[in-house]
């Protein structure tokens, strides 16, 4: 089988299924069809005027379906429901050949049936519609949606199918009935009528049957179960040179319609999907391989270009910008972006029907490129979701989309517990444990070791803390230090809680204080010190350190070792995320920040009091020593945070007072001192200017001619620095004047900051007992 194997098994599928269409029409003469109106009686064909002023007096205004929720909006949805208790309709047995004819169109095996159920009843007046929209599948069977157009004299009031990008257009007619069924996953519109009235009668197409044929004697089973083979014993190019790498693991052939979670079953696969899957089903079983039903969520990020946008636009600045022209509204696809290199896709498996259950599961598998096969690329279907991205430094512009799409997943027998254990590590873990529970521990080790490849993708499932009590489980159960921390090593230090406890211990004390050491590093390693943005220490599982502590301490010396570990390892993540922050000015974001920080730091400070780890202790105190109105404001949210008084904390309680004592005895400002002090951080000529001016003890306002750059670097500096300085630019003359006046809220601001220090000496002193 030359070329690629995946992509000739996809071309082999492309041939296979004979055309299924996704929507058909038919028409039937008006004599096969008797529709009759309680109230009203017989319907006459072609509809007439008055008739339909009858039918609308019965009518209500139809509604449709959002979510969980029904509306009623004459902007989506202008026509008249009637109600369904009120219509008899009778049909001829040339419905049931019409409905044969279309079951065959659509791609559907002859030992299968498409069941109608009645709907509902519309008229559309000149001017009604429906935009466009998907049909909801009202019950479990349903496949497809039947539109029966009663025979009437309208134009306008097109009934509009789309699928995979292209659309048909379905006309009513004057004389005949008209039938359209398409598959649910088409999106479709009934454009405006635009003279005389429409009415149409909808059925939900229910499938009975199983949709897939009988496959087996095909010939093309036999070509597909080869290409299956090979895709699995072939190697992976890898990019970046010629190095290959082991086969693919599993081969994902991505479906062409649409489907559900509810939807999603074999017996239901529509259009050539049904054909598809059946043929794959047995090419697999031939094959050796098993095989299940999976929805896929896919990204592709595109290089793409807005042919609207003004290049310079990207260049200088808006002084006056309104914010709302960044965002995006709606889907950036309502637009048209001009796609040029696809750059990147992930293709991720988030449902699956369980291989053992049968029934619908979660999981959460990233596919790589070279495990997936589609015939028709995804790039065709319609996203559910787009984002476009203007240029930002690292890449051009990018167009973001986002589809669901179903897939058949392939995997050889033989791999059956890795595949589905990188699809669900949870009953991975859970399988591991048994196993070795039930004597077969050889078995179970061998079974983990095939894990090894993909496991450090463990940390990033769903479900974290569930998983770290199988894996600590499993990890005990299989009596070995090295399959026990390769199982443990994905998880992060903060998914570790109280209710872990004991099994923690337990392995602790089983593998021993080196062991322990070791897996709590690899905890740690996703933190690094100074890694903005990158990993964020975990604040708020510092909070609950101390709970952990007592947990682990609470079952004995192997645990109690461990406990005083991780707190050490959590002062190092805390202070090295904080320690560059707390330097410079206390602004009030500043300060909102640290406040926030006081119940983290005194989480630790409690569990290292609790464990008598002095080390941490001293550089929790050596810390809140350091002078700055930063960590002054940390050390004082830390104590109110820690409430009532308790140990580990006097030291910092003591500190605290004496820099409020130091702070209350420098002099205060003298009515009329005008004088602040600029924050260092720049020291550009504007700045100093800006300085010097701010310095002047005499000197309140300022008019400074200046070009828009430069005015707006110096009211950044005084809004970033939050200074009591407010500014305004005077739009006369060139350049424009840039005036600073100095406010009252400096001296308000040293009177409240006092008023602060005076009633936190206060509390220190009544819950501290700080000696005054
Ligand atoms: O009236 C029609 O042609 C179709 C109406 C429709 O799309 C619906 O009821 O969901
Ligand atoms: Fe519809």
């Amino acid at each position: 089988m030359p070329g690629i194997a995946r992509e000739q098994v996809a071309e082999l599928l492309a041939t296979s299924a004979e055309f299924a269409a996704a929507s058909a029409l038919r028409k039937l003469p008006g004599t096969d069809l008797s529709v009759a109106v309680d109230g009203l009686g017989p319907l006459r064909f072609p509809v007439a005027d008055e008739q339909a002023v009858q039918l609308r007096e019965l009518g209500r205004r139809a509604q449709f379906g959002r979510g969980e929720q029904t509306l009623t909006d004459p902007e989506v949805r202008d026509t008249w429901e009637i109600p369904k208790e009120l219509v008899r309709v009778q049909w001829t047995e040339a419905f049931t050949t019409v409905l044969d004819g279309m079951r065959a169109e659509l791609g559907l095996p002859p030992h299968c049936r498409l069941m109608p159920e009645l709907h509902s009843m519309l008229l559309y007046e000149t001017g009604q519609f429906f935009v466009p929209h998907q049909d909801s599948e009202k019950d479990d069977a349903m496949v497809a949606t039947l539109v029966v157009s009663l025979p009437s004299a309208h134009t306008g009031g097109e009934l509009v199918v789309e699928h995979q990008g292209q659309t048909k257009k379905y006309r009513g007619l004057k004389t005949a009935v008209s039938l359209v069924a398409f598959y649910s996953d088409c999106r479709h519109q009934v454009l405006p009528v635009k003279k005389g009235n429409r009415v149409t009668l909808t059925y939900n197409l229910l499938l009975a049957g199983d949709s897939q044929a009988a496959a087996a004697k095909n010939p093309l089973v036999s070509e597909l179960a080869a290409g299956l083979l090979t895709h699995f014993a072939t190697p992976v190019v890898l990019p970046y040179g010629s190095r290959r790498g082991e086969p693919p693991t599993r081969l994902a052939y991505l479906l062409d319609h649409e489907y559900t979670a509810r939807g999603l079953s074999w017996s239901r696969l529509k259009g050539s999907d049904a054909a598809r899957g059946a043929l794959l089903r047995a090419a697999a079983e031939r094959a050796g391989c098993e095989i299940t039903l999976a929805l896929a969520e896919i990204q592709e990020t595109w290089d793409a270009y807005d042919p609207d946008e003004d290049e310079d636009a990207w260049y200088g600045h808006h002084e006056d910008e309104d914010p709302d022209d960044y965002e995006n509204p709606g889907s950036a696809d309502d637009k048209q972006y001009v796609l040029q290199d696809l750059i990147e896709t992930s293709t991720t498996l988030a449902h699956w029907i369980g291989p053992e259950t049968g029934r619908l599961e979660d999981i959460s598998l990233d596919l790589s490129d070279a495990e997936v096969a589609s015939t028709t690329p995804t790039a065709d279907m319609t996203p559910y979701s787009s984002e476009y991205e203007g240029y930002m430094g690292n890449y051009g512009n990018t167009l973001d989309r986002w589809y669901r799409r179903a897939a058949l997943v392939i995997w050889p027998q033989g791999q059956g517990f890795a595949s589905r254990a990188e699809a669900s590590p949870g009953w991975a873990l859970d399988e591991l444990a048994a196993t070795a529970r039930a004597g077969k521990i050889g078995e179970a080790r061998e079974a983990a070791r095939s894990l090894e490849s993909f496991w450090h993708a463990a940390g990033r499932y769903p479900g974290q803390t569930e998983l770290v009590g199988k894996a600590l489980e499993a990890a005990r159960e299989l009596d070995d230090a090295q399959v026990a921390v390769m199982l443990l090593r994905p998880f992060a230090l903060e998914r570790l809680v109280p209710p872990h406890g004991p099994a923690f211990a337990a392995l602790a004390a089983h593998y021993g204080d080196t062991w322990t050491d070791g897996l709590l590093r690899h905890w740690t390693e996703g933190w690094r010190p100074g890694s903005y943005g990158l990993a964020q220490a975990p604040l708020e599982w510092f909070e609950d350190l101390p709970w952990l502590c007592a947990a682990l301490s609470a079952e004995g010396n192997a645990s109690t070792a461990a406990a005083r570990r991780i707190v050490e390892l959590s002062w190092t993540m805390f202070a090295g995320q904080v320690a560059p922050a707390l330097d410079g000015p206390l602004t009030s974001r500043r300060e909102a920040w640290l406040t926030a920080l006081g119940a983290p730091c005194s989480g630790i400070i409690a569990a290292a009091a609790g464990l008598g780890s002095t080390g941490v202790l001293e550089n929790a105190h050596k810390l809140a020593r350091t002078a700055g109105d930063r960590t002054h404001a940390l050390a004082m949210a830390t104590l109110r945070a820690a409430g009532m008084r308790r140990a580990g904390f006097d030291e910092l309680a003591l500190s605290c007072a004496d820099r409020i004592r130091a702070l209350l005895a420098q002099p205060r400002r003298a009515p009329g001192d005008w004088s602040i002090e600029l924050p260092t951080g720049c020291s550009c000529e504007l700045c100093e200017t800006l300085g010097t001016f701010l310095r002047e003890p005499g000197r309140r306002a300022l008019d400074w001619p200046l070009a828009k750059d430069r005015r707006r670097h110096v009211h950044t500096r005084i809004d970033e620095a939050e200074l009591p300085v407010h500014h305004e630019t005077r739009r006369q003359g060139r350049p424009h004047t840039l005036v600073l006046t100095k406010t009252e809220a400096l001296f308000e601001r040293e009177r409240l900051a006092r008023e602060r220090h005076q009633a936190d000496l206060a509390w220190l002193t009544d819950e501290w007992k700080v000696s005054t």
